[in-house]
């Protein structure tokens, strides 16, 4: 893969992102960076290509043009366990953890891609595989109380409540060790409560874990209180970029926003 910046490069860079389903363009030529340390909003109306962005840079779906790269290092086009082994992680807008394994399991899972199984290896150096695995639990355990799921740690994931269940999934994320983490609407269904919890772990996420942070979120408070830059996109197009309040208070945003009267509420609410 040839790099496209080979110092300073931000965490994540994409570059006239363009991907049609049928004949919908949902990605219209997108470009957006964020910079290491930073957490970057990506909001819009319903339906504007946030999601589709994320499933760009994650390897979901290849982009028709444009070009991802990852601290430099083109991405584009990888399959989605090669980005997440580069260093991306994410959470998905509709919860996808493991029915029926414990909430410790799950989070477990989030170090597959750290693993290095292998039959003849656990056979004749057991001791090793004992060891790594001992690791891995290691770095599992500090999620766990990073993200304070003591008490819930050995409860089938699905009979805890859903504001946790989300968390879990973010734990699971962490548990990746990624370089860039991305979250698509972390705090959708959360009452007050929660959303200030999950806003205090992704900023702990941060400043603690050194991660740069890419975050679809509809509760415009939640985005003008902690992140740092934000894209706004509409039917596929950047309509405005740079801080939140700037950027939100935008009269294409406005204008994007009427036709959407629950995000129209967000909206006056913060302002
Ligand atoms: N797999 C798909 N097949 C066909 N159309 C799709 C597909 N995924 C997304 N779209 C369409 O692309 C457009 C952008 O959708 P996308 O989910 O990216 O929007 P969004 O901004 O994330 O919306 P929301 O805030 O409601 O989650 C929409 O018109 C959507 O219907």
């Amino acid at each position: 893969m040839p790099r496209l910046a080979p110092t300073d490069a931000p965490a994540l860079a994409c570059r006239g992102i363009e991907r049609s389903f049928g004949g919908l363009k949902a990605l219209k030529g997108v470009d957006l960076e964020v910079r290491p340390g930073e957490i970057f909003g990506l909001v819009g109306p319903n339906g504007s290509g946030k999601t589709t962005m994320v499933n760009v840079i994650t390897g979901f779906y290849p982009p028709n043009a444009g070009r991802v790269a990852l601290f430099g290092d083109d991405i584009t086009g990888l399959a989605p366990h090669a980005i997440t082994r580069r260093g991306i992680a994410r959470t998905f807008q509709n919860l996808a953890l493991f029915k029926g394994m414990s909430v410790l399991d799950n989070i477990l899972v989030g170090r597959h891609i750290h693993m290095h199984p292998s039959v003849l290896g656990t056979l004749f150096y057991w001791v090793a595989a004992v060891r790594e695995e001992t690791a891995h639990r290691t770095v599992v355990e500090e999620i766990i109380e990073f993200m304070q799921l003591q008490e819930i740690r050995h409860e089938p994931v699905e009979v805890v409540p859903l504001g946790l269940q989300k968390r879990v999934e973010l734990a699971r994320a962490l548990a990746a060790e990624p370089r860039v983490l991305i979250l698509d609407e972390p705090m959708a269904g959360m009452n007050q409560e929660e959303k200030e919890y999950i806003a205090r772990f992704i900023l702990d996420a941060r400043d603690e874990r050194g991660v740069s942070v890419l975050v679809i979120e509809h509760h415009m408070d939640v985005v003008m209180a902690i992140c740092d830059r934000v894209l706004v996109l509409n039917y596929g197009e950047t309509i405005a970029a740079g801080p939140p309040a700037e950027a939100m208070a935008s009269p294409k945003v406005i204008e994007a926003y009427l036709g959407h009267s629950a995000a129209r509420r967000q909206l006056r609410a913060v302002s």
